[in-house]
């Protein structure tokens, strides 16, 4: 199951330049290799205004039409009685900072590998944008053990541990949202066999933005949608994600401690027929301090073919295909790839 999601992107290398990040520490100004053309600024006056992602009480009976109505209007939403501990969250992020603070030679020993999809390195849509990111990342498909034997040869099991807890309680949660959003969708018992079973799609994503001596000008996450059914998101205290809505920009989802953002990925996008938004989102960085989060990627198996939901006699949007063919065509073209599955012309969304 996990071994399989890293096998879809196996076929889909990347150059060693779009896997090592920079050793950010020494840097006292920005490198022009990391100088964004267009500053962040320009939607800061929207931070905190109203405007933001709902909040919803996964113990709410209304939680069920409130998570329908955000999916449909941002693709985004934060969760709060989602069932995870926040301790078990909090020694993932110590955990992180205990990786993140090695000094560059010593992570680079756990260096993600051309084809490889777990590790250490740069977000892996690196090469579609002409700037590098202000961000290190860490990705984790089932056991982290083989990747942090390599920085830590004695002092690997208490990481894997918390990571495998992590995304066992992240999984039962996913499960529980799956259910929910198949259940707005009227999605068939044929649909959804895989949910609950342990055929499915799962990845941990440690992410770590240094601080940043001239944060308008770098990004740390450039602008994407998950390529998910939805992405389960914890930031520790430093804001720095930001969700795109039409006629709005990018508006700054402050981190709560106990709260989880779930974002709306492709493929639940493809499913629903474009009735949810995948959320485009970005990640800006600060010159203040650090900054942590843990995403959890989910969805259904590599090889589930994913159709989209028609119902009243409409068309589907988006042809069939399966997760491993998404991910290919993704890894090819990224935010063109909506556009390249779908049936209507000049449309992808
Ligand atoms: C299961 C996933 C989801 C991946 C690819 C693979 C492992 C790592 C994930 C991320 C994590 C960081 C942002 C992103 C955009 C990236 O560059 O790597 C994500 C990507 C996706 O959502 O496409
Ligand atoms: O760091 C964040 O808040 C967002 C990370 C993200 O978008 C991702 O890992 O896909
Ligand atoms: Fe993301």
């Amino acid at each position: 199951m996990n071994t399989t999601l890293s096998e879809a992107y196996r076929d889909h290398p990347l150059h060693l330049q779009h896997i090592i990040p920079l050793e950010f520490s020494s840097f006292r100004t920005l490198p022009d290799s990391h100088a964004w053309p267009q500053s962040n600024d320009d939607n800061d006056h929207l931070t905190s205004n109203g405007s933001c992602i709902p909040i919803i009480d996964l113990k709410d009976p209304n939680a069920m039409e409130e998570i329908g109505l955000a999916c449909e209007k941002w693709g985004a939403f934060q969760l709060k009685n989602h069932g995870i501990p926040l301790n078990l969250i909090e020694e993932v992020h110590e955990e992180a900072k205990r990786l993140f603070s090695l000094p560059s030679k010593e992570k680079i020993k756990a260096l993600r590998s051309a084809g490889g999809a777990t590790g250490y390195g740069s977000a892996r849509i690196s090469p579609f944008f002409p700037k590098f990111m202000w961000h290190e990342g860490f990705t984790i498909m089932g056991s982290p053990s083989n990747d942090v034997k390599e920085i830590w040869p004695n002092d690997y099991k208490y990481f894997c541990d918390i990571m495998e807890e992590c995304q066992k309680q992240m999984k039962t949660l996913a499960e529980k949202i799956t259910n929910i959003i198949f259940n707005i969708l009227g999605i068939s018992k044929e649909q959804n066999k895989w949910v609950g079973s342990n055929n499915h799609c799962e990845a941990l994503q440690l992410n770590f933005y240094p601080c940043c001596p001239d944060p308008k000008k770098a990004m740390g996450l450039a602008p994407h949608t998950d390529t998910s059914l939805f992405t389960i998101l914890h930031q520790s205290q430093t804001s720095g994600l930001q969700i795109f809505k039409e006629g709005v920009g990018y508006t700054t989802v402050d981190p709560h401690p106990n709260t989880l953002v779930v974002n709306t990925g492709d493929i639940l996008h493809i499913l629903s027929n474009s009735r949810f938004r995948c959320s485009l989102h970005r990640v800006v960085v600060n010159d203040i301090r650090d900054r942590y989060s843990v995403a959890y990627f989910y969805g259904p198996p590599v090889d589930y073919l994913v159709s989209p939901l028609v119902v009243d006699g409409s068309l589907p949007r988006f042809r069939s295909l399966t997760v491993k063919d998404y991910i290919g065509i993704k890894a090819k073209n990224l935010e063109g790839a909506l556009s390249l599955i779908s049936t209507l012309p000049h449309d992808g969304n």
